[in-house]
């Protein structure tokens, strides 16, 4: 694996009891930039996203086969630790879900049961999060608030802060904006072209405008399979399979 690139999937297949979800997915996720996956309902994006950080060992009828490598090291090997993988892989989902605490507590969180005791420490992590999120001016003189009566937009930049939090190098998104106006999703976009100067970030959109807006590189799936995998520019503007081109230009999904 050479340097530029951070997380990279390797002959993987995921089955949910006899459904076949994905099949045979080889990409490798170029570090600090953002990668947008499109596709048709159903065809396994939310799916790819959730093996990059474990989510999947939730649901007791998925099994994989094939490799996930996180700087070059597998993380499904048997020494790998899930807790620690989803710290350095973080997910933001589509609907916010901060904790019924406050703006603090929910940046807080993350730190403290890492062993961060020390207030002041706590304080700095908290505004840093908070300003890398993009929401430090609209909320530092109501920090100890209740996260829950922020707006959505509001939200979901804590649950990014979240994130943020506890040092993450990978930020996976599935559908972040779904659940938002367009003004907030205005946001959240300019604060995700922004993460990716410190930070890799895998979006999941069904809204193509928005893959093109925001990523770099683009993967188009269907069916369970990674039809292809491509600069933004390129998938939009020429693409190389017929499968990608029907999708883009709107004549199925
Ligand atoms: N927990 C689950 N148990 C069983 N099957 C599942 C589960 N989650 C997803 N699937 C199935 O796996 C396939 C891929 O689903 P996935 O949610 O990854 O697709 P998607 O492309 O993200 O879809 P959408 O755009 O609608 O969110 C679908 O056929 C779905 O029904």
């Amino acid at each position: 694996m050479d340097n530029s690139t951070i997380l990279e999937t390797k002959d993987l297949n995921l089955w949910y009891g006899q459904k076949h979800a994905l099949i045979d997915i080889t990409v490798r996720i170029p570090k600090k930039t953002v990668t947008a996956l499109i596709g048709p309902s159903g065809c396994g994006k939310s799916t790819l996203l959730r093996c990059c950080n474990r989510m999947n060992d939730l649901i007791d009828s998925s099994r994989i086969t094939g490799n996930v490598l996180f700087n070059g090291e597998d993380i499904y090997d048997g020494h790998a630790d899930a807790y620690a993988v989803r710290e350095k892989i973080g997910m933001v989902f589509q609907k916010p879900n901060p904790f019924p605490k406050s703006i603090y507590e929910n940046v807080a969180y993350g730190p403290r049961i890492h062993g961060v005791r020390e207030k002041g420490a706590l304080d700095r992590i908290v505004e840093e999060s908070l300003k890398g999120a993009a929401l430090w001016d609209e909320v530092k003189d109501r920090l100890h608030e209740p996260a829950l009566a922020l707006s959505g937009g509001q939200q979901q930049r804590l649950c990014i802060a979240r994130s943020l939090a506890v040092e993450p190098e990978v930020i996976l998104m599935d559908e972040p904006c779904s659940a938002l106006d367009p003004i907030a999703t205005g946001k959240i976009e300019d604060l995700i072209i922004r993460l990716a100067r410190n930070y890799t970030v895998v979006i999941v959109t069904h809204n193509m405008q928005q893959a093109a807006r925001v990523s770099e590189y683009t993967g188009f799936m269907y069916m369970g399979e990674l039809i292809e995998f491509d600069e933004t520019s390129r998938i939009f503007e020429d693409p190389g399979e017929e499968l990608t081109e029907n999708y883009i230009t709107g004549r199925f999904g």
